[in-house]
This record gives C-alpha cells, structure tokens and sequence, in this order.
C-alpha cells in the first residue's frame, strides 16, 4: 500500500482461514440506545463479503462507546444490522473472550460470520500501550490462537494503541482490510508534494484538537491554507483582536476555548496561512442576520455569505481540499448555508476532496453529485485529522510490524 508498507487482503494467504476481523462499527445512538445512523456499519459489509466468499469463517469485533458513557452499549442491535445489509445469518456472541465465546469459534463453519460483545468489555482494551505489551494481554492471548490470520479494517480507531488494534498483529499473520486500505490510500495522496494548492477547510466545535493538528500542519508545511469556521474561526477572530462581543465570548469562555488564545496568537504571528470570517450569519432574538466580522452584535452561528463566497473561490483552486468540522451550527437548517456552500464549491473544483466527521458529512444534500475517483468520504474523524497532520497511526505502525504471509 504506496511507501506505507501495510500488508491488504491481497498480501496474505487468506481463504479457507479462520479470520478475527477488527471493524468500527461505533455508532451514534439515541437516549434509548438506539442506532441512529448506520453508515459505519454499511462501509464494512464489503470487506466481510469478500472473506466470507473467499471460504473464511469469519469473526467480527468492535467497541462501541466508552464504558460509563450512555452509548456504551451491548452489539446486538449491529449484529442485526450486518445480517441484514450482508443477507446473511449473523451470530451474535454475548460475551467476548470467555469460554461460551472461546467454544462458539472453534465451532464455527467455514463461511460462517459471529459478531462478539462488545470488546471494551474487556478493561484491558481501554489500555493504551504499545503492541509488545498489548500481545501479552488476556484479550490476545485467549483470542489470537484461535485464528489464522488478523484484519483490521477499523480505520476510524487507528488513532488508539488498544489491544485489539495493535496486539493481535505481532500475533497473527495481519493485513489491513478493504476500508482501512481504501482510506489511507486515499488519504496518503494529500502527502503528495505535487498536488497543491492544498486547503483544509476546518470548522466545528472539537477546537482543542483542531488546534493541535493545525499546529502539524502548519509546522510541516502540509496546508497552503487553511479556512476557518465554527468555534475555530472565532478562536482564531478573538486572537486576531476583532471584538466578537461579551455574548460569543462568553460561549467561548464556558467552552475553554479562551485558554487557546496564546496558542492561536503565536500561528498568527508566525504568519500561519489562516484564513478568518470576514462576516457571520448571527442569531438576535430569534432573527438571522448577516453582519461584518468587526461588528458582531448577535450570537454566531455560521460564516456569512461574503465568507462563503471568498472561501468557495480559494476551494475552487484547490488541488487538495479537506473538509473538517462544519462552517455552523447546521443542526438549525438557517445555518447550514456555509458548510453547504464549501461542500458545493468544493465537489464542483477540479481538486481531490476529502470529507470527514459526522457532521460534515451530515451536511452533504442527496442532490450534490459526488465523484467518487475524486472524493473521499472518510469514515474517521480524529483518525483521518491525527493521519493528515503527519501524526503515525498505531493501527498502521502495528500491521507493518506483523510478519506477511507467515500462514503459509
Ligand atoms: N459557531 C458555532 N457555535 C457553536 N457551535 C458550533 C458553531 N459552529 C459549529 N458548531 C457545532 O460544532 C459541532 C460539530 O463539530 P465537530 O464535532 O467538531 O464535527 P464532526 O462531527 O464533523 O467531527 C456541531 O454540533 C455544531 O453545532
Ligand atoms: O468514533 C471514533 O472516533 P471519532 O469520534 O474521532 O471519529 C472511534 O470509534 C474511536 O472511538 P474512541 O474515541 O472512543 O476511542
């Protein structure tokens, strides 16, 4: 896979085999712990049906939130789900690696699918160390000699260093899967030195991690420019000196967001590439109101649409656009216009467009054509910012220490 020498499915000896495939299928859920959107779930069915045709048995696990969290929840409304979009029977696993889970794959036929509960269950999982620690866990060690060969097609968790990520490929002969192929392909081009302008469109409200991976990106040069919106433009506006008046400060306060000033401030003035609202899309008692970035007097919620405009025609440009965060607070319809404005101009461009996190995604209209040799809709969001701003993904630095073909 490129200079990144991570072994696929088609580096490996892998039919007939007995495959332990790591896929991300945490979703979001409702109060009552319902999935509400599935498209985590959808992206690995293609790597499950091509195991399952190629003879494996195949056993999934996943994590699906955090333990103490609400979404913290059992995998057996997902087990549903990938029978259902698979059309095949999928058996889930209500336990992880004791001996029921254990007697379940060795019993298990050649083209049969197990889903197990969820593997945070197990506390080790929650561990961050390296792989030389992790293949000593009671995860790795009860699992891992039950299988022939490890994937790992969990793209959207190659930022954490957990067991399932990183042990079992110093286990077991290990290739990544047709999602975690298919991103860091996609996403090893923005390293292209050849393709700029390169423009990282960064909104939303996650602030302190996006500081820090503008920070990469400016310290290694990766972006020409970079526009922002959201909670970051007014970060970046506040530290420029424009009066943002008390109320949005008052929500950048509560947020912790004012700490990051000095940070922002030394980007600035460093000469960063860092491109600011010039008006935003405010709400005053009820009403939308577009005005000058200099004399904000309502909440913002959006870039405005001389912003937009600027901003669509640097996107236009571009060779390489990413997309990050939204421009607003598009759960409200009146302010989605930024966010849709830059998706537009950048599917319209001649550039390559990479899109990530729910909530951009989100703001994608079904009637905006999408190219996909020249879009990439990723399923990560701190894993496909962390790989963009040059940072080493564990998962990727794990598969290429496991030993290719040592099925055989
Ligand atoms: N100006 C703003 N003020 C408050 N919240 C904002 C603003 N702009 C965007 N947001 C919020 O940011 C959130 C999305 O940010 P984030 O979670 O970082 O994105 P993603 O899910 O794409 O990774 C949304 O809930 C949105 O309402
Ligand atoms: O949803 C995820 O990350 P993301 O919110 O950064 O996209 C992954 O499933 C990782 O989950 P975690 O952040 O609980 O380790």
């Amino acid at each position: 896979m490129g200079d990144l020498t991570i072994p696929t499915m088609d580096d490996i000896d892998i039919r007939s085999k007995k495959v332990l495939l790591r896929i991300d299928i945490n979703s979001p859920v409702d109060e009552n712990g319902k999935i509400i959107d599935d498209s985590r779930i959808k992206a690995h069915i293609g790597t499950i049906k091509e195991l399952v045709d190629k003879g494996n048995s195949v056993v999934l696990i996943s994590h699906q939130g955090r333990p103490g969290d609400k979404d913290f929840i059992s995998l057996e409304e997902h087990a549903k789900l990938i029978s259902k979009y698979l059309d095949r029977e999928v058996v889930f696993v209500e336990d992880v690696i004791g001996p029921y889970a254990r007697e379940m794959i060795k019993k298990l036929e050649n083209n049969g699918i197990l889903l197990l509960d969820n593997i945070r269950l197990i506390s080790e999982e929650l561990i961050e160390a390296p792989p030389q620690q992790h293949v000593k866990t009671f995860l790795v060690r009860k699992l891992a000699p039950l299988f022939d060969v490890y994937v790992n097609d969990a793209f959207a968790t190659s930022h954490r260093s957990q067991p399932s990520i990183v042990g079992f490929p110093l286990a077991l002969p290990s290739a990544a899967g047709r999602v975690m192929e298919r991103e860091v392909s996609a996403l090893a081009r923005i390293f292209n030195a050849e393709d700029t302008p390169k423009i990282f469109t960064l909104g939303g409200g996650k602030v302190h991690d996006t500081i820090r991976i503008i920070e990469n990106l400016v310290r290694k040069r990766i972006a020409d420019r970079i526009l922002t919106g959201g909670l970051v433009a007014e970060l970046f506006s506040v530290a420029k000196g424009i009066n943002l008046n008390p109320k949005n400060m008052e929500i950048l306060e509560k947020l912790g967001i004012l700490s990051l000033i000095p940070r922002a401030r030394k980007l600035l003035l460093s000469g960063a590439p860092i491109e600011i609202p010039v008006d935003y899309k405010v709400e005053i008692n009820g009403n939308v109101m577009e005005e000058p970035a200099s004399k904000v007097t309502g909440v913002i919620k959006d870039i405005g649409s001389t912003t937009a405009e600027i901003y669509s025609s640097f996107i236009k440009d571009a060779k390489v656009v990413v997309l990050r965060g939204p421009m607003g607070v598009i759960e409200d319809e009146r302010f989605k216009s930024g966010s849709k404005s830059v998706l537009k101009a950048s599917l319209e461009g001649q550039g390559y467009v990479i899109i990530g996190g729910g909530h951009m995604i989100s703001a994608l209209d079904k009637d905006m054509k999408i190219d996909s040799s020249k879009v990439h809709i990723s399923t990560g969001g701190g894993a496909l910012l962390l790989f963009l701003s040059g940072e080493r993904l564990p998962a990727l630095e794990a598969l290429s220490m496991s030993v290719v073909n040592s099925s055989d």
